[in-house]
This record gives C-alpha cells, sequence and structure tokens, in this order.
C-alpha cells in the first residue's frame, strides 16, 4: 500500500503537488532576491506587517516564533507584526494604534487574492499607506499572491507594487517554503538558506519508498494504524513554548488535509509542562481517545542553570547541578513514561538542534507524512470543500445583513 501511494505521490504531475521538489530546485536567485528586500526593509522600516491567514500566515508565524528571541527581537531582523488573521476591529485598531511612530512596510500574502480577512485588512492598510507615505507607499507594500491569477494580482500590477509569486501547482498549506514563508522570516532574522537546506535534505532522504528507510511514511502508517485501532485525536506536544505556534500550523496541515468524508484524526496540540497542569490529568486517566506525538529537539540554544543557594528553604539544592533545558528533558522522558504506562500510546520524533536547518527538516518531514497519511485514509490531502462551505455563508449572511439595512 505504502509503496503503491508513494509511486503514485511522486509520478502525479498534479497541480498540487509543486511543494514536493520545490526544496532541492529552489534557486540561489530567488533566495538572494528575497534576502535583498529582506535587508531592504530591515534599513528601511521598524516593522514589517504581514497580512495573511491560513497558510499565508502560519508557516511563517511559527518559523519566526520557534527561531527568535522570546523577548525583543532577532539582532538581524525587523519586527514583524500579523494582522488579517481574525476579524476583530479592536485588533486593528490597536495595530494601528501602535504603529503611529514606527516606519512601516507591508507584505500581503494571499494565493487566492479573495479571502476576506486579509483582503478586508489589506483595505485597510493600503489607504493607511497612501496616507502616510503617499506615491511612497508602492514602494513599501510587497505582494505575495499566485504566479497566474486572483484580484490581488491584478491589484499589484495595476498599481505597480513589487511581486513575489506562490507557484500554481502550491497549495497554502503546503507553501511556506515559497516566498510565503520566507520573506517574513528572513525580515524577521531566520537564516533562509539553512532553512531551505534543512528541507531540501528531507526532500532527498524522504524519497526513500521503503517503509524501513523513509521516518516520514513510519509516522504515516503508525498514526493511521491508531486510527485504524479507534483513537480520534493525536496530540501534538512539545516540550518549549516557542514551538505553540509550529503546533498550529501542523493543525491545519493535518486538519484539512485529512478531515473530511467523515474521516480523519482530530490534530490537537499541547505545550509541557505548562499543559500538565492543565489538561494532564485527562490525558493520563480520562476518555481513552487519544495518542500523543512528542516533539522534542535535543539542543535548545540557550540554557540557565539552577542557582545553588546555602538557605535551601525551598529544598531545591538537589537540582542545582542540573540546568533548566536538563530538567525539561527529563520531564519529557517522565511524561512519555507515565503516559505511556497509563496506556496512552506515544510517538516520538527527535531533532538535534532546534534551528533553521532542522526546523526545515522537520516542516517537510509533517508535509510528506500527511500527504501519505491521507491517502492511506484515501481522503485526497490538496483540497478543503468544507473551508468553503462557512465561507459561502457568510457572505450569504452579510448580504442579507446589508440588503435588511437598506430597507
Ligand atoms: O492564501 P489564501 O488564498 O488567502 O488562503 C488562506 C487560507 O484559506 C484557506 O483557503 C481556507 O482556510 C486555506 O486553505 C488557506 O491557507
Amino acid at each position: 500500500m505504502v509503496a503503491s501511494i508513494h509511486h503514485y505521490i511522486e509520478g502525479i504531475e498534479d497541480e498540487q503537488t509543486g511543494w514536493l521538489n520545490l526544496p532541492i530546485e529552489t534557486e540561489d536567485d530567488l533566495l538572494n532576491s528575497i534576502g535583498n528586500v529582506a535587508n531592504e526593509i530591515k534599513c528601511n522600516a521598524d516593522i514589517l506587517v504581514v497580512i495573511g491567514i491560513g497558510g499565508s500566515f502560519l508557516g511563517a508565524r511559527a518559523i519566526q516564533d520557534a527561531l527568535t528571541p522570546y523577548f525583543g527581537q532577532h539582532q538581524n531582523g525587523v519586527e514583524v507584526v500579523y494582522v488579517g488573521q481574525n476579524m476583530s476591529g479592536a485588533y486593528i485598531q490597536q495595530l494601528l494604534n501602535s504603529l503611529k511612530f514606527k516606519d512601516i512596510y507591508v507584505n500581503v500574502i494571499s494565493k487566492s487574492g479573495t479571502t476576506l480577512e486579509p483582503a478586508l485588512a489589506f483595505r485597510v492598510f493600503r489607504q493607511y499607506m497612501e496616507k502616510r507615505y503617499g506615491e511612497q507607499a508602492k514602494e513599501r507594500i510587497i505582494v505575495t499572491t499566485d504566479s497566474k491569477k486572483g484580484l490581488l494580482r491584478n491589484i499589484a500590477q495595476n498599481s505597480g507594487y513589487r511581486q513575489f509569486v506562490i507557484p500554481s501547482n502550491i497549495g497554502g498549506r503546503f507553501s511556506v517554503f515559497t516566498p510565503v514563508g520566507l520573506l517574513p522570516i528572513a525580515a524577521a532574522g531566520v537564516d533562509i538558506n539553512h532553512l531551505i537546506e534543512g528541507a531540501k535534505k528531507a526532500a532527498i532522504h524522504l524519497k526513500e519508498e521503503k517503509l524501513e528507510m523513509n521516518e516520514a511514511y513510519r509516522y504515516a502508517v503508525i498514526r493511521h494504524a491508531l486510527y485504524k485501532q479507534g483513537y480520534q485525536i493525536e496530540l501534538l506536544a512539545s516540550f518549549e513554548p516557542s514551538l505553540a505556534r509550529l503546533h498550529e500550523w501542523w493543525k491545519q496541515l493535518f486538519g484539512e488535509s485529512e478531515g473530511k468524508d467523515k474521516k480523519g484524526l482530530f490534530p490537537a496540540t499541547v505545550n509541557y509542562s505548562t499543559d500538565l497542569h492543565a489538561i494532564g490529568q485527562f490525558i493520563q486517566e480520562g476518555n481513552p481517545i487519544l495518542f500523543e506525538t512528542f516533539l522534542h529537539f535535543k539542543e535548545i540554544i540557550d540554557d540557565y542553570r539552577v542557582p545553588f543557594d546555602n538557605r535551601n528553604e525551598d529544598q531545591l539544592n538537589f537540582l542545582s547541578n542540573l540546568s533548566f533545558n536538563e530538567i525539561n528533558a527529563t520531564s519529557k522522558e517522565g511524561v512519555a513514561f507515565a503516559h505511556s504506562n497509563g496506556g496512552v500510546p506515544v510517538i516520538q520524533l527527535e531533532l538535534q538542534r532546534l534551528d533553521s536547518y532542522h526546523l526545515g527538516y522537520l516542516i517537510y518531514f509533517f508535509m510528506k507524512a500527511c500527504v501519505m497519511s491521507a491517502y492511506l485514509l484515501e481522503v485526497n490531502p490538496f483540497d478543503q470543500p468544507g473551508v468553503e462551505a462557512y465561507k459561502n455563508k457568510m457572505l450569504e449572511l452579510l448580504n442579507t445583513k446589508l440588503a435588511t439595512e437598506q430597507i
């Protein structure tokens, strides 16, 4: 089964599989031109405002959060803020307020060019930029959209905005290695060359047909077997808070790719140890509907040693030879043991270091695994008909509301 799906995936000259060889085929010219625009932004702006939703923002946000400092910004980057992922008037108003004394660039990202949330945000920011920068506004607005069609593409061409393209054969949730993800994270200070190097390594490794040699397929097969045994939820669990947004990206990838025809594992996520003190009880002893996938990076760039304290009033001196990361890693072992002993199946994904190379590898790994997993379920990984249902209903309601108000 896996072998025949493998040949199918590798062989389809499909409109949706452009991402498969993208890291291998990405040319230095593209990376350089993204790097040049990112440098221009760093020189001329305090903040890059990124407009996009779903696959047009989650990957960039995930990588930015994972690889830039918890506090303050990366020494090689500008502050990157996001808008167009919700319809909160408070969010957009407060963001505009916060920009008053800052110089900004805008990167609007939408494959279709018609998604309501980013389209509305771009309407606001386009006017804002024109008011603030006049003729210069068009130098500060960068559009990332489909290479062949769409409203946003027309707007960019009519107004003379610079454009980066999303290849037509790459869907939103598979687009993080295109300029969709690369421009925002390059501006944030992330090394995009290493990210693509990692993804390229994965693209080569994970071309292997044999299950024993292909970690992505093994992960897909194991989660599929658990689904077949009746498990309904996969809980992705990490031990570094900076990975919370990566979880969001993973949720969209698996949720939109697999959740159709009344099938699919529900993708949920937890961040440990925080969530052990909130949802840990349920996981250990509640309704046995879930299994866990632990995501662990062995090396985290910064660490802090527990200080020795002569008073030892808190009785923690027994830990004073350890660092926080060492304690965190031990807690991972403890949780994995306790949960699997309690009957919760645990899959472990382990990577050497939390850096752009390994993150590139991991993201590609998840994409390849997801496609194998969806085909094992016999669903099409590349469409999302259910999302269209919500969009259509919302537009219908908005039109009815306006018509009623006009009477
Ligand atoms: O890039 P676009 O076309 O604005 O789409 C944004 C997101 O909206 C969806 O189409 C539906 O949620 C996602 O698949 C996509 O990532």
